[in-house]
C-alpha cells in the first residue's frame, strides 16, 4: 500500500479524518480535503506519529487502543464495581434484549462492525480528541474497558440464554451490540428521561438508576431539566449542548449584538412630559419652530409623530406626542424608544400631581430625566420652590450639590431654550448611545393610521439599522414592503438611519403605537412571520377576552344585577378610537355600562367580528368600514355592526341602545271605565255583558278587572269587545258595546269594568 487516503487512514486509526489533516499540516504536508491521498513519505511519518502516541496513550494496553471504551466514571466510583456492574448488565440485558429487536434494529443494521469494534471505534475517537488526558484517566478507561468486556460477555451471554428460551423458534435472535456513547448530546428546553437515555445510547433503567444515586426519582417519562441532564452527561463525559430555538415571530426578543467596531454615535430620543397646562406643547412647539424652519428651508413640518432638530451640527429627535401617555403605552407594549425625559414643571405652579407621575415613570424606565422649569416669564416665576419641591423627589439640583440638570427657560419667549437643547447634548454624550447602522433596520412604531388614499401609514422610529424604501418588513402583526417614507419635513427620503422618525406606507394592516418592527431579507419570510404575528396575536385576545368574561361573570355575581353593553370599536385614528372609548365608557344607564373589550385602528377585520360573535358584542366602526371577509362573518354571525362617521350619534345609539337594555319598569295607567248593564248567556260563548263606557275608553287590548261592590272580583283580558255584532278596537265614552271575558263568566249586571294598560316608564 504505497497510497491511502485520509479518510481511510483516518478509520484505520479511529480518528477523525480532521485530526489527520491537523496533524499532516504539522508535517508540512497539505491535503485539501479527507479524501486526498496521503502519500508514502507523509504516510510513514503518519505511522510513527501515531504509533508512539498510541504507545504513550496507552501504556498498559499499548495494542487495544482501538477497543477503548469512554470513561464512566460512575461505575468506577462504584464500591462494588465489577460484582454489581455485572448484575447490573445482567438485569439490564434481560430486559434490553426485547426492546431491542423491537426499536434499535433499524440502527443495528446500519453498523455493519461488530459489537467490540464499535464501542472501541468511539473511544479511540475520544481518546484521540483528548490526547492530553491525564493517566488517571486511562487507568479509568482500562477499568471500564474490563467493565465493558465484562458488559460484553454478558450481554453475550445473554443472549444466548435468550436465544435459548426463545426455543430457538426465533429465527435470528437479535445480537446485543452496546452502542457508542456519544461525545455530545444536544437538547431543547428539557428532555425526557427515555429521551436522554436515547441520546446517550443507554439504558433508561441505566438512567434513571443513575438519577436515583442523584435523589432523583425519575419514570421514563419525566422531563429533566437541564442541571440534570447536565450531571448524567457527565456522568459519561458527553459533553452537553443547549439547543436555543431561535423564534423569529418574536423577534422583539431577538437581541443582536453588535461589535463595538459597528457602533457609531446616534440622536438622542427626547419624550417631554410633565403636569397638565405646564407647557409642554409649546415647548416642544418653541424647539421645533426655532429650530427646523430655520435649518431646513423650504420644509413643511408634518406632523408624523417625531421631529429631528440639529443644534450645533447634532441631531435630536424628539417624541412630538407630549405627556406621559405616549410614554406609558410605549412601555406599556415593552418598548424603549426614550433615551432622555424633560420634565417640564411651570415656575408659577410647582411640583403638581403628573410631575411627579411623570418622574415615576421616567425613574421606572431608567431614563435620564432632565428638568425644564418653564414659565420664566411669569412674574409669579419661583424656579427655587420647583428645586425645593422636586428634592423632595429625588431630583437635586446640581447648584445644590445634586445630579439633575434644570434648566429655566420660557417656551412662549424662546428664552433658553438653546441651553436646553445643549444640555441634551451633553447628556446624550455622557449616555454614550450608540447603534449600528449598517444592517436591517429594527425599531419601534411611534403612530400609525389609517389613511383615506393612502392607506396603512406608520410613522416609525429606527433604533438600529438602516431603513430602505422596498425593504420587506414586519411591523407588530402586520407586513409588508416599504413603499414609500417620508420624514418629519414632508420629505419623501430613500433610507434612514438610527434615532431616525419616518413615515411609511406599503404595510397590509394597521400596527400600533409601540409595536415593534423588523426588517427581514425577503419577502415571503416577512408574509411568513407577520402573518404567524398576527395569528398569536388573535389567539392572544381570544384568551384575553375569555378572561374578561370571566372577570364579568364574577363582577356581576358580585355587583347583583349590573348589565354591561360589550362593544368593539375600531377607527381610523387612534385619537379618535380613544375618544370614542373614553365617552362610551362614561355612559352609566341605572348601572349599566359599556364595557370596550377590543378597540384598534383599521377596518373592521374578521376576527373583529368572531371576537363579537363569541362575547355578544356589538360592533363600531368610526370612519372605517367592515372588509369583504368581516361583512361576510357578521351576516352568518348575525352581529350587529354599526358604521358612524360622528361620535356623537354613535354615543347616542348606544346610550339608547343601553336603555333599551334595561328591563322596563311599567306603571298601571286606568284608560277607562264601563258600566255592565245587562248580561246574556250565550252557548259556546259564555256571559256576554251589555255595557256602557262611563269614562275614557275600553281597548280591545287592554287589561281589565271586574270590581262589584268595590272589591276585585276578576283580572284578566277581554276576550272579546263588540259594538253591535262588530268587533271594535276601541269603544270610547258615551257608547255601548258588548264585552266577553277571557274565561270569566260570572259577569252581574251592576258590575263595573276598569280597563287599564301597563304603561313603560321612560328612562331619562
Ligand atoms: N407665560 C407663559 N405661558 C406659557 C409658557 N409656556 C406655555 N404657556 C402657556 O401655558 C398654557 C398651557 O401650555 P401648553 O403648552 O398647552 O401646556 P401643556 O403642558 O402642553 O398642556 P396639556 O397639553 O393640556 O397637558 C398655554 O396657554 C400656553 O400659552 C411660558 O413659557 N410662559
Amino acid at each position: 500500500m504505497s497510497k491511502i487516503r485520509v479518510y481511510e487512514y483516518a478509520k484505520q486509526k479511529n480518528v477523525q479524518s480532521k485530526d489527520i489533516i491537523e496533524k499532516l499540516k504539522t508535517m508540512d504536508v497539505h491535503v485539501a480535503n479527507h479524501m486526498s491521498m496521503i502519500d508514502q513519505a507523509a504516510l510513514t511519518k503518519l505511522d510513527e506519529a501515531y504509533n508512539s502516541k498510541a504507545q504513550k496513550d496507552q501504556p498498559a494496553k499499548p495494542k487495544n487502543q482501538n477497543q477503548l471504551p469512554k470513561t464512566d466514571k460512575n461505575r468506577n466510583n462504584s464500591g462494588n464495581d465489577t460484582k454489581s456492574n455485572k448484575k447490573e448488565v445482567q438485569k439490564e440485558s434481560n430486559m434490553k434484549i426485547k426492546k431491542e429487536t423491537d426499536n434499535r434494529n433499524s440502527s443495528q443494521s446500519k453498523s455493519p462492525q461488530t459489537q467490540g469494534a464499535k464501542p472501541g471505534n468511539s473511544n479511540s475517537q475520544n481518546a484521540a480528541k483528548n490526547n492530553n488526558s491525564k493517566n488517571s484517566n486511562n487507568r479509568n478507561q482500562n477499568n471500564n474497558n474490563r467493565n465493558n468486556n465484562n458488559r460484553n460477555n454478558n450481554n453475550k451471554n445473554q443472549n444466548r440464554n435468550k436465544q435459548n428460551r426463545g426455543g430457538g423458534s426465533q429465527q435470528q435472535a437479535p445480537q446485543k451490540k452496546v452502542l457508542e456513547t456519544p461525545s455530545k448530546i444536544t437538547f431543547t428546553d428539557t428532555l425526557q428521561v427515555g429521551e436522554l437515555a436515547k441520546k446517550l445510547n443507554k439504558d433508561t433503567s441505566e438512567i434513571i438508576k443513575k438519577l436515583m444515586g442523584l435523589g432523583i426519582m425519575a419514570t421514563i417519562n419525566q422531563e429533566l431539566d437541564k442541571e440534570a441532564i447536565e450531571l448524567i452527561a457527565a456522568d459519561y463525559d458527553v459533553e452537553v449542548e443547549e439547543e436555543i430555538i431561535v423564534d423569529e415571530t418574536e423577534f422583539e426578543n431577538y437581541e443582536v449584538v453588535d461589535d463595538e467596531k459597528d457602533m457609531q454615535v446616534r440622536p438622542p430620543v427626547v419624550t417631554i412630559m410633565g403636569h397638565v397646562d405646564h407647557g409642554k406643547t409649546t415647548l416642544l412647539d418653541a424647539i421645533r419652530n426655532t429650530k427646523v424652519t430655520a435649518g431646513e428651508a423650504g420644509g413643511i413640518t408634518q406632523h408624523i409623530g417625531a421631529y429631528q432638530i440639529t443644534n450645533n451640527g447634532k441631531q435630536i429627535t424628539f417624541l412630538d406626542t407630549p405627556g406621559h401617555a405616549a410614554f406609558t403605552t410605549m412601555r406599556a407594549r415593552g418598548a424603549q424608544v426614550t433615551d432622555i425625559t424633560i420634565l417640564v414643571v411651570a415656575a408659577d405652579d410647582g411640583v403638581m400631581p403628573q410631575t411627579v407621575e411623570a418622574i415615576n415613570h421616567a425613574k421606572a424606565a431608567e431614563v435620564p430625566i432632565i428638568v425644564a422649569v418653564n414659565k420664566m416669564d411669569k412674574e409669579a416665576a419661583n424656579p427655587d420652590r420647583v428645586m425645593q419641591e422636586l428634592t423632595e423627589h429625588g431630583l437635586v439640583s446640581e447648584a445644590w450639590g445634586g445630579d439633575t440638570i434644570f434648566v429655566n427657560v420660557s417656551a412662549i419667549k424662546g428664552d433658553g431654550i438653546d441651553d436646553l437643547l445643549e444640555m441634551i447634548n451633553l447628556v446624550s454624550e455622557v449616555e454614550e448611545l450608540k447603534a449600528n447602522p449598517n444592517r436591517t433596520a429594527a425599531g419601534t412604531v411611534i403612530e400609525a393610521q389609517l389613511d383615506k388614499g393612502r392607506g396603512s401609514v406608520a410613522t416609525l422610529l429606527v433604533q438600529s439599522g438602516t431603513l430602505n424604501v422596498g425593504d420587506p418588513i414586519v411591523v407588530g402583526h402586520t407586513y409588508g414592503r416599504v413603499r414609500a417614507m417620508v420624514n418629519d419635513l414632508g420629505r419623501r427620503v430613500k433610507s434612514v438611519g438610527p434615532s431616525t422618525p419616518v413615515e411609511i406606507t406599503g404595510l397590509n394592516d394597521v400596527p400600533q403605537a409601540g409595536d415593534p418592527f423588523m426588517v427581514f431579507a425577503d419577502e415571503k419570510k416577512a408574509r411568513q412571520v407577520g402573518e404567524s404575528r398576527f395569528k398569536k396575536q388573535q389567539d392572544a385576545q381570544r384568551k384575553e377576552s375569555s378572561k374578561l368574561n370571566l372577570d364579568d361573570l364574577f363582577n356581576q355575581i358580585k355587583e347583583g344585577e349590573i348589565k354591561d353593553i360589550n362593544v368593539i370599536i375600531k377607527g381610523d385614528v387612534q385619537g379618535s378610537v380613544e375618544a370614542l372609548a373614553g365617552s362610551l365608557q362614561k355612559i352609566d344607564v341605572e348601572g349599566v355600562k359599556v364595557k370596550i373589550i377590543h378597540s384598534g385602528v383599521g377596518a373592521i377585520n374578521e376576527y373583529d367580528i368572531m371576537l363579537a360573535s363569541a362575547s355578544n358584542a356589538i360592533v363600531i366602526g368610526f370612519n372605517v368600514r367592515p372588509d369583504a371577509g368581516a361583512k361576510r362573518t357578521a351576516d352568518a354571525e348575525k352581529v350587529d355592526v354599526r358604521l358612524h362617521r360622528i361620535i356623537y350619534n354613535v354615543i347616542e345609539e348606544i346610550e339608547s341602545a343601553m336603555k333599551g337594555m334595561l328591563d322596563p319598569e311599567f306603571e298601571e295607567k286606568v284608560i277607562g271605565q264601563v258600566e255592565v248593564r245587562t248580561t246574556f248567556k250565550v252557548s259556546k260563548v259564555g256571559t256576554i255583558a251589555g255595557c256602557y263606557v262611563t269614562e275614557g275608553k275600553i281597548t280591545r287590548d287592554s287589561t281589565v278587572r271586574l270590581i262589584r261592590d268595590g272589591v276585585v272580583s276578576y283580572e284578566g283580558k277581554i276576550d272579546a269587545l263588540k259594538r253591535f255584532k262588530d268587533d271594535a278596537k276601541e269603544v270610547s265614552a258615551g257608547y255601548e258595546c258588548g264585552i266577553t271575558l277571557e274565561k270569566f263568566n260570572d259577569i252581574k249586571e251592576g258590575d263595573i269594568i276598569e280597563a287599564y294598560i301597563m304603561e313603560e316608564i321612560k328612562v331619562k
